[in-house]
């Protein structure tokens, strides 16, 4: 068996660590993948999450500070835009775009011009995140040619997700991030996990890691929402749940009781 000291186990966060729900602020960790993760810190080469959430906000949602086992977790925040390293307690956070800003402050009056004042704003410093859970379902993708339109205006891209649509500068993905989450320990075995369309990225550099040797295992958090990453997985688990039996048994077969 391998050595879990080569292994690197990089996670997203909404979708695949914690349950879709309808308030951003509110979606905590799994318990039980929180458990089975303060398990698998102490042994593993490296654990990364990899989440278009700001660091700050993922540190805060995913309680890996509140126990022991995840001293040396790093999280890139904002598709790799934002890095925050457990372990020195270092951050690096860029400084917000100007097109960021620029929407910021037209952004009221185009929903309003465009009878979309319910959808919910999401700022997140480098991106704005508009929602229509829970709100207006199918409202985003309806306005999607506006969207970009206005997206264009301000020198930013639209990144699509579950019912959200972010606003953000290009630069960044959760492809490169998981190609600068190798680098320092440059494991055997890559394991990845997510649900979304912002972590196609990161599948097709474990394709790319994979074609160069590494052994690469790619996990899609299925959902009725988002089937985009089912063709490229390697195992297809059902959501939050499903990933913190997988996180769960991981733990029980690489950590001595
Ligand atoms: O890369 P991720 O960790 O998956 O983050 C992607 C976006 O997730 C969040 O939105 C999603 O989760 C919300 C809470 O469950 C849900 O209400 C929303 O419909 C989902 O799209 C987050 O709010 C975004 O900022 C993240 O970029």
């Amino acid at each position: 068996m391998t050595d879990p000291g080569q292994m690197l186990l990089a996670l997203d966060f909404d979708g695949t660590l914690a349950p879709i729900v309808e308030d951003p602020e509110s979606a905590y960790i799994h318990p039980t993948s929180l458990a089975a993760l303060r398990r698998l810190g102490p042994v593993l080469g490296a654990i990364v999450i990899i989440t278009g959430r700001p660091v700050d906000q993922v540190r805060r949602l995913g309680r890996f500070e509140e126990g022991p086992g995840l001293e040396h977790l790093v999280v890139f925040g904002q598709y790799g835009a934002e890095r925050w390293d457990a372990a020195t307690g270092q951050v690096r956070r860029p400084t917000r775009p100007q097109g960021v800003s620029d929407l910021a402050e037209c952004l009221p009056a185009w929903l309003e011009e465009h009878g979309a004042s319910r959808i919910r704003v999401e700022d997140k410093g480098l991106a704005i995140a508009l929602h229509t859970r829970g709100v207006a379902p199918g409202l985003l993708d309806e306005l999607r040619p506006q969207i970009e339109a206005l997206a264009e205006e301000v020198g930013l891209h639209v990144e699509p997700g579950r019912q959200v649509m972010e606003l953000r500068a290009s630069g960044s993905d959760k492809g490169q991030a998981l190609r600068h989450a190798i680098e320092p320990t440059q494991p055997h075995v890559v394991m990845y996990a997510g649900d979304d369309l912002g972590d196609l990225p990161a599948f097709e550099e474990g394709l790319a890691l994979r074609a160069d040797g590494v052994d690469v295992t790619l996990v899609c958090s299925a959902s009725a929402e988002q089937d985009a990453l089912v063709p490229l997985a390697d195992v297809v688990l059902d959501g939050p749940d499903a990933v913190a039996t997988w996180l769960s048994e991981l733990a029980d077969s690489l950590v001595p009781v």
